[in-house]
């Protein structure tokens, strides 16, 4: 039996994921089998220093270089954790797939800067750490050959979701919101996928500004607020929404200053905020979707914002022809996915395969995603 951990720490900044799985080969496939999954939350101290980094203004090289080898270590720890609450020694994992930090992504040139992404957490570290295998960096490889870098997670909802009966849409709502449309019976080059623009990311800094939480749990400030309409059609006019794909996004185009923007322009009560805001991130997926939905959809939501009823309410309602389901519905967890896909990415890089989707990203051809580091 063989056996890997996958990491995530995404753009919401809530912790690192940590996903363990297990790797069997049936009837010529492997099969990948969600064994444990925990988040270990970034204390406030980590959580500023990602911030800050992840700022123009308040970002500096200092900071960077040190914040690579601290989450490294993060990450590390993170892996022989949750391989000690399931009584393994992380040396006995075949790899560590770890995605690393994103902390700036410029997926087209801008200006003088060429199209680049940037992720850290030094796999040195979490190779000394969890004494095993890395991979990492899974991202680069793509833009050297002219694809946006994301979204990487295709290739795995290909593996993992296709369907022989239906369409399937899986629909990731973590701090950005991605969809990968996987037509029935299809193949890899079938299928599209791209950021449809912000996920929690906007409700949460609105939770953080009026209430100093977190997020919106299961979406009930949401549910209490009323839409302001004016609020909603400049939300909707953002470029972002405009453009049609391959397009990702991230914290440059959605993040703190986007917000601290917008809350000068309107006043209202808090959830009425929060439910305008929810409600543009449901219709940014709807309007991003629609040109692909068919009797037959099935939109499988996954990522934290699974667990936000009131988006989930919203989603049906635009999108009432949909089976709108979660992670949860179909056996699955929605807060591992995207962990558990960093494995699916790090095996076929260890194997020497291809897992980028030229159709997904704009890449101009399949490559080898990733680093390796080896124990
Ligand atoms: N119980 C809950 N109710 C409502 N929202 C929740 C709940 N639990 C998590 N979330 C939301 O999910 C977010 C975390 O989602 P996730 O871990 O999928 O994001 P991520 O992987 O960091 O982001 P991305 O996929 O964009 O890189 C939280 O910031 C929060 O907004
Ligand atoms: C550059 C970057 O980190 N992008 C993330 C982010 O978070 C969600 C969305 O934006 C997606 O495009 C991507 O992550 C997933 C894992 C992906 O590349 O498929």
């Amino acid at each position: 039996m063989k056996y890997a951990v996958g990491l995530m720490s995404g753009t919401s900044l809530d912790g690192i994921d940590a996903a363990l799985v297990k790797m069997d080969n049936k009837e010529d496939k492997v099969h990948y089998q969600l064994v444990d999954f925990c988040t270990l939350p970034f204390s406030e101290e980590m959580k500023k220093k990602i911030t800050n980094s992840l700022s123009i203004e308040q970002s500096n090289v200092e900071l960077i270089c040190s914040l690579n080898f601290e989450l490294g270590q993060l990450f590390g720890e993170a892996v022989v954790e949750i391989c000690e609450r399931n009584d393994m020694a992380s040396s006995e994992l075949l790899f560590v797939a770890s995605h690393g930090q994103t902390i700036y992504h410029q997926p087209v040139p801008k200006g003088q800067f060429v199209a680049s992404t940037l992720q850290i957490g030094e796999s040195s570290l979490i190779a000394e750490i969890a004494q095993t295998t890395v991979v990492s960096d899974f991202r680069y490889r793509d833009m050297a050959v002219g694809g946006q870098g994301a979204p990487i997670v295709p290739y795995s909802e290909y593996l993992l979701y296709k369907s022989e009966d239906s369409q399937r849409i899986l629909q990731n709502i973590g701090g950005i919101s991605n969809a990968t449309i996987v037509p029935q019976q299809a193949e890899l080059q079938d299928l599209l996928a791209f950021d449809t623009g912000p996920g929690n990311m906007i409700i949460d800094e609105l939770c953080r500004h009026f209430y100093q939480q977190e997020y919106d749990a299961s979406g009930s400030y949401a549910k209490l607020g009323q839409v302001n309409e004016a609020l909603l059609t400049e939300l909707m006019a953002h470029p972002f929404i405009e453009k049609t794909g391959p397009k990702t996004t991230g914290r440059e185009d959605f993040g703190e200053q986007f917000v601290a923007e917008l809350l000068t322009k309107y006043d209202m009560p808090a959830n009425n905020w929060i439910r305008t805001v929810t409600l543009f991130t449901a219709k940014a997926i709807a309007k991003a979707l629609a040109p692909y939905l068919t009797e037959q959809t099935e939109l499988v939501v996954g990522g934290g914002g699974s667990y936000n009823e009131t988006l989930l309410e919203m989603l049906r309602s635009e999108m009432p022809m949909v089976k709108v389901l979660i992670q949860e519905d179909l056996g699955l967890s929605s807060e591992a996915k995207e962990a558990i896909a960093m494995v699916v990415l790090g095996h076929q890089t260890l194997n020497k395969r291809p897992s980028n989707v030229p159709s997904a990203t704009g890449a101009s051809k399949a490559v080898i995603l990733g680093k390796i580091t080896y124990y």
